[in-house]
């Protein structure tokens, strides 16, 4: 069985989280790899249906993604995350739980700029909240704590969408994952 990881990919709306995750998922699934994207709208139609957007809402999806991620990781795949994941404290505790059960775990953060994500505003979110439509959006008008020692830093406005995933698939070839 080949070896398994979780890559979080955390950053604000817009910043290319998906984008990246699909772009390498691509690359892993050609040479072999099992991969699995555990995309964060999808899980929010399933396994946080009926979770918001406050901070105890968006703790308990980070952990439940935490939790399918590490078991698939344990298992051999890939698991890309691309979710936001705001909170410093709930990203912690999904690294200790990987920790813990011997599962690699890498964070990358996708530092995208708010100016950069708010022109790219891919869902439309950011129009909605300048039109008072929407509160409470990431890096707005609610939290966005970045990290301070990720795994990785991706600059994607200075970069293509092609550059990004190899810098993430390098770490993870550096780390003997890939
Ligand atoms: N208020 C608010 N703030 C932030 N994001 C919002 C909000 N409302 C809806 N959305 C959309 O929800 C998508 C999934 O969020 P996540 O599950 O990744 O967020 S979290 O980690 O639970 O905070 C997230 O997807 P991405 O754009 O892919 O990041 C947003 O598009
Ligand atoms: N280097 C890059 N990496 C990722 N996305 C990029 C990059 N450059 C431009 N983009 C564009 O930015 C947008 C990011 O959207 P998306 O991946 O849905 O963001 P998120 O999942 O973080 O909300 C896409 O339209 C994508 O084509």
């Amino acid at each position: 069985m080949t070896t398994g990881a979780t890559v979080w990919l955390t950053g604000l709306p817009s910043a290319g989280k998906t984008t990246i995750a699909h772009e390498l998922a691509g690359r892993l699934r050609t040479e072999g790899h099992r991969v699995e994207v555990l995309d964060g709208d999808e899980i929010r139609e399933f396994l946080s249906a009926g979770l918001g957007f406050t901070r105890e809402d968006r703790h308990t999806n980070v952990q439940r993604i935490g939790f399918v991620a590490e078991l698939l990781a344990r298992n051999g795949v890939l698991a890309l995350v691309p979710v936001i994941a705001p909170y410093q404290d709930s990203r912690e505790a999904v690294r200790k739980r990987h920790q813990t059960n011997g599962t690699a775990y890498l964070e990358i953060h996708v530092a995208t700029p708010v100016e950069v994500c708010s022109e790219r505003d891919v869902k439309g979110l950011y129009a909605k909240q300048a039109a008072g439509e929407l509160t409470g959006l990431t890096g707005v008008d609610d939290p966005y704590e970045a990290p301070e020692s990720p795994d990785l830093r991706i600059e994607s406005q200075n970069q293509t969408v092609q550059e990004s995933a190899a810098s993430v698939y390098a770490l993870l070839s550096e780390r003997g994952l890939a």
